[in-house]
């Protein structure tokens, strides 16, 4: 790889990641072929129900345990072909690493200062002092600089933790519900504290949560569903015809390479899509049709398309009704392989 493709390369992707555990004889798929791109110094949200396969993900992110299959590059490391003496390198210098328990994240009887340096200290670093000092003006803790943890808050603990996580600069960092101990004022701290990171220091920053009001403070939030990315919300400040800041959230389905997507649990409600769908390709989306005799629909019924909301197009008719716009039409399962 040439040093341009090295740098144009996301810092974390991920393609048909599978997981499988195996307990006294039972498996069970905590990843099952998922997909993910994070680019250079963006700032992303995982989240999703509990069991979804969070933790699984973001333990094969750190070099903690190695996927059953597909492929994990972080910052250029395989991380399926990685061998010991790299895998030490990579979780010393390529990533950090942010724990929810905040007790997990520091020495307690060391200062926050103190803990700081622990990690450029194993490391041999150099000039070790100024860059405890860069990390301290960056989280914005200077006033906690010689206090031991117990003399902390939560989120002044979290921000500490957050400073010794990028103590030896990695590219990446990954937090494990960084918020998860926090009250709501005090979470808004820590992740801003993550986006502090991310923009001054360029960073990677990968957050996963169950907490649904970390998606408010990232630009882009991965949903997992059953192992599996499933939907992505991308957000974004634009100014209106009044000259107004308005805050723009639009939701996109992920697709794999094998043209697998998760219809979002809330479509596949409302129209009561079960087992097999109708499909049908028009020429600028995909329509999908409960596989029941369907009522026509009148002027105001839309059917679910395959397609982001935001840019859903005009409602068009079931299959069978305007045989001359359609190209294909299928018959689709839902479900486990849907
Ligand atoms: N070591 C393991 N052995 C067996 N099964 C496991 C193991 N780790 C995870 N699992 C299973 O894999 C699935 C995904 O678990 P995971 O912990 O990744 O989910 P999660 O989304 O992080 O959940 P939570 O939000 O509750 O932490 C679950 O069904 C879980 O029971």
């Amino acid at each position: 790889m040439s040093v341009t493709e090295a740098e144009a390369a996301p810092d974390i992707w991920c393609e048909d990641l599978v997981r499988i555990f195996s307990t006294e004889g039972v498996e069970v798929q905590a990843l099952q072929g998922l997909t993910l791109r994070v680019e250079r110094g963006d700032l992303v949200a995982i989240v999703g129900a509990s069991g979804s396969g969070k933790s699984t993900l973001l333990t094969i992110l750190s070099g903690l345990d190695r996927p059953t299959g597909g492929s994990a590059v972080v910052a250029g490391t395989d991380l399926l072909t990685m061998g010991r003496a790299e895998r030490v390198r990579y979780q010393r210098h390529t990533v950090g690493f942010v724990w929810q328990q905040t007790s997990r994240n520091l020495m307690p009887y060391l200062t926050a200062a103190e803990n700081i340096a622990v990690p450029l200290v194993l490391a041999g670093a150099k000039a070790r002092a100024a860059r405890v000092d860069e990390l301290i003006d960056v989280l914005g803790i200077g006033y906690c600089r010689d206090r031991r943890p117990e003399q902390m808050s939560g989120g002044e603990q979290q921000r500490t933790a957050i400073a010794v996580a990028l103590a030896n600069s990695p590219r990446v960092l990954l937090a494990d519900e960084p918020t998860g101990e926090l009250d709501d004022a005090t979470s808004v701290e820590v992740l801003e504290a993550l986006r502090a990171a991310s923009e001054r220091l360029g960073v990677t920053v990968l957050i996963v949560t169950h907490d649904p009001t970390v998606s408010e403070h990232v630009r882009r939030t991965v949903q997992i569903r059953d192992g599996r990315t499933s939907t992505e919300v991308l957000r974004r400040t634009e100014v209106d015809h009044t000259g107004a800041e308005v805050h723009v959230a639009e939701e996109f389905a992920v697709m794999d390479r094998s043209g697998r997507l998760q219809l979002p649990a809330d479509f596949v409600g409302a129209l009561g899509l079960r087992d097999r769908v109708r499909l049908a390709l028009e020429t600028d989306h995909v329509g999908v049709w409960p596989d029941a005799p369907t009522p026509r629909p009148t002027a105001a019924e839309a059917p679910a398309a395959a397609t982001p909301p935001a840019s859903a197009p005009p409602a068009s008719a079931p299959p069978g009704e305007r045989p001359t716009r359609r190209s294909l039409r299928r018959t689709a399962r839902t479900g486990e392989d849907a």
